[in-house]
Formats: C-alpha cells, sequence, structure tokens
C-alpha cells in the first residue's frame, strides 16, 4: 500500500472538534526554572513568550527558527507532553494536557531521536508500538507505506540513517494519526533522502493529514509548508504563506557589465524602482521591490543598446533570505 492511499492519512474517529482549525494557540508562554511561591518567587526562563496561531484541517504548517528560538518548547506544548506556564492550546478542540488520554490516539509524534533498540528488526519494532497503540495499522502496510519492506527484517543497527528516519516516520503513523508532528524529520538525510521524505510527508498532506514540521531546513518549508510561523527568540517574527513572508523582502537582478560600459551608463537606477546596489568587479547586483518593472527597463535598455547582459539573474527572494533579514533585524533591534 502507498501512503498516499486515502485510508492512512484521513481522518479518524470523531471528537470535540467541529472547527475547521485542528490547532488553536493563543497567548501561549512557557518558562523553565520558574517557582510560583510569593516569598521566593523566581520567573526563571522564558522561552516562548506569548505566541498565537492556528492550524486548519489538513494544513502543513511549518515552525521554524535559529536554534533555541523556541519550537521544540512549543510543539512539546502541542504534544501535550508538558503544561504552558500561560495561555491556552487547543489540539482537536482538547486541552493537550489535561485531556492527553483523549487526544494521544488521534495524534502521531515523530521525534528527533527515535531511539529504538538497535537488536531489533522494523518489523519487531513495529509490532512491539503496535501493542500499545489504538486501532495500529497491520505492519505489513506500515512498512511497505514508507518503503521499508525490502529492509523489513534487517536489524535496526543495520539501516542507515534515512531508513531509520522512515521507520520512525512508520511509528508515528502506526495509529492513522489525524494530526503528525514531525520534528526535523530529515535533519542528517542525504539530499536524496531527503527528497523522499519530502514526497512521503506530500503524500501525507494530500490524504487529509494535519502536519506540524519543525524544521532547521528553509528549503524544507518552501518545498512543503501551506503556512508557516518563524520563531525567534520566543516570539513570532514573521507569518503567513511563504509567498506573504518572502514577498515583504526584496527581489534581486544580477548581471554582467559588458565591458566599455559603467554603472553610470544604465538608466537611472530609481527610475527602475531599484532601491539598492552593489558592485564586485563587472558583476551588477540590484535589490528591488518591483521585479517587473526593474527588469524590464533593464531588458528594454539592453535590447536598444543592441547587447547582451551576461549572467542575468534575475529573481524573487528566497525564505532564506528574508529569514536572515528577519533575523539580523531583531538582533539590531
Ligand atoms: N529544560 C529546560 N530548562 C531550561 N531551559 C531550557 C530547557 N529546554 C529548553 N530550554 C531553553 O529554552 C530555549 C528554547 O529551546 P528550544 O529547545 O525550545 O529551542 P528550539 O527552537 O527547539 O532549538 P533547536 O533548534 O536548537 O532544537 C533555549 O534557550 C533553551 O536553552
Amino acid at each position: 500500500m502507498n501512503i498516499g492511499e486515502k485510508d492512512i492519512g484521513g481522518p479518524g474517529p470523531s471528537g470535540a472538534d467541529t472547527d475547521a482549525n485542528v490547532i488553536d494557540v493563543t497567548g501561549l508562554r512557557r518558562s523553565y526554572g520558574a517557582t510560583g511561591r510569593r516569598a521566593h518567587a523566581r520567573k526563571g526562563f522564558e522561552a516562548v513568550r506569548g505566541i498565537d496561531f492556528s492550524v486548519g484541517r489538513g494544513e502543513l504548517f511549518a515552525l521554524l527558527g535559529t536554534n533555541g528560538a523556541g519550537k521544540t518548547s512549543t510543539v512539546e506544548l502541542l504534544e501535550g507532553l508538558a503544561a504552558p506556564t500561560a495561555g491556552k492550546v487547543r489540539v482537536l478542540g482538547h486541552d493537550p494536557y489535561t485531556e492527553r488520554r483523549k487526544i494521544r490516539p488521534r495524534i502521531g509524534v515523530m521525534l528527533q531521536e527515535g531511539g529504538f533498540p538497535s537488536e531489533l528488526t522494523p518489523t519487531e519494532t513495529l509490532r512491539m508500538w503496535a501493542g500499545c497503540t489504538t486501532g495500529a495499522r497491520p505492519i505489513d502496510e506500515a512498512l511497505s507505506s514508507v518503503g521499508l519492506t525490502r529492509r523489513k527484517d534487517v536489524r535496526v543497527k543495520q539501516l542507515s540513517g534515512g531508513e531509520r528516519r522512515r521507520l520512525d516516520l512508520a511509528l508515528a503513523l502506526l495509529g492513522r494519526p489525524e494530526v503528525l508532528f514531525l520534528d526535523e524529520p530529515t535533519t542528517g538525510l542525504d539530499t536524496e533522502a531527503r527528497h523522499e521524505t519530502w514526497e512521503l510527508v506530500r503524500d501525507l498532506r494530500d490524504s487529509g493529514t494535519t502536519i506540524v514540521l519543525t524544521t532547521h531546513y528553509l528549503e524544507e518549508a518552501e518545498e512543503l509548508a501551506d503556512r508557516l510561523a518563524i520563531l525567534h527568540n520566543g516570539q513570532i517574527a514573521a507569518a503567513g504563506q511563504v509567498t506573504d513572508v518572502v514577498a515583504t523582502h526584496p527581489s534581486h537582478i544580477a548581471f554582467d557589465l559588458p565591458n566599455g560600459y559603467h554603472l553610470g551608463d544604465l538608466p537611472p537606477l530609481e527610475s527602475l524602482g531599484v532601491i539598492g546596489h552593489e558592485t564586485t568587479g563587472r558583476r551588477v547586483r540590484l535589490r528591488t521591490d518591483e521585479l517587473q518593472r526593474a527588469a524590464t527597463g533593464l531588458l528594454i535598455w539592453a535590447q536598444d543598446k543592441g547587447i547582451e547582459l551576461h549572467g542575468l539573474d534575475v529573481r524573487s527572494a528566497s525564505l532564506e533570505e528574508a529569514f536572515l533579514e528577519i533575523a539580523k533585524g531583531l538582533e539590531n533591534a
């Protein structure tokens, strides 16, 4: 069976949730080491500082952030592994901490480190896990859904890093979760294994599973996320669809200035909507919020002069550039 087939990711048993939102987070805070006693009250360290977001049914929502931004601290609250210091979390209409027994059978969690016994085979590992999973899928189906059928009787210690991550995913999917939490699912994988995992995740989303993904890889969020939030120092620095987050940052045009021409020979840069430029040797880089206007003006100029712009590169900001600018802006704030 393929992971994309409808019966694995689709909504499971119905619960208290009737809204379109599967996850709702309001004013969420989490502190470590705080004590509540008045006489010796200690504030502790606040890792999550009042965040709000929601995730709709069937959406793939990515939480991005630098090291220590508060991603894991947030996701643990969604998974019901800890209680918030303040604010509210609802997953499938329930408080994931106080009503964990209600939501646990309906969520799947892929942690950063699976840590299963290395002497067992994937089949044995899944069988052991199935024993404590409500409504577990057949083991062979779970193995084939992540492409591990051929490796099902090899010891875990002999699996590659990518195969182990796929076994992690198979465990998270064993109970046919409605909501899946993926904590850095491709860290340490090579490019090919990463792309294979992306295919599996896309199939799951297409089959209706709601997915919360944390990742360091901006390209991963760009490839997979319907919406994302960038966390920085426990707060949301930017949020929305990838195109929204990227659209607030300048696009780039780069080209080699033809021999015999100088920067001053170009049309006035402000008239092209250029907001910044730099040159390295003959290479010119322009920044603009009006990519079409700037590119058109430049190309018309080149055509009129009868010259070819070698090495021409015209592109919108990438998520990585937007992310770096947001982080830099916050550091300087
Ligand atoms: N148990 C803890 N006690 C005290 N501080 C903690 C604890 N766990 C995390 N922190 C701190 O809270 C902050 C947020 O950590 P968190 O692990 O949530 O970040 P993250 O975004 O997941 O980082 P990474 O990408 O490195 O995994 C960090 O400064 C971290 O040192």
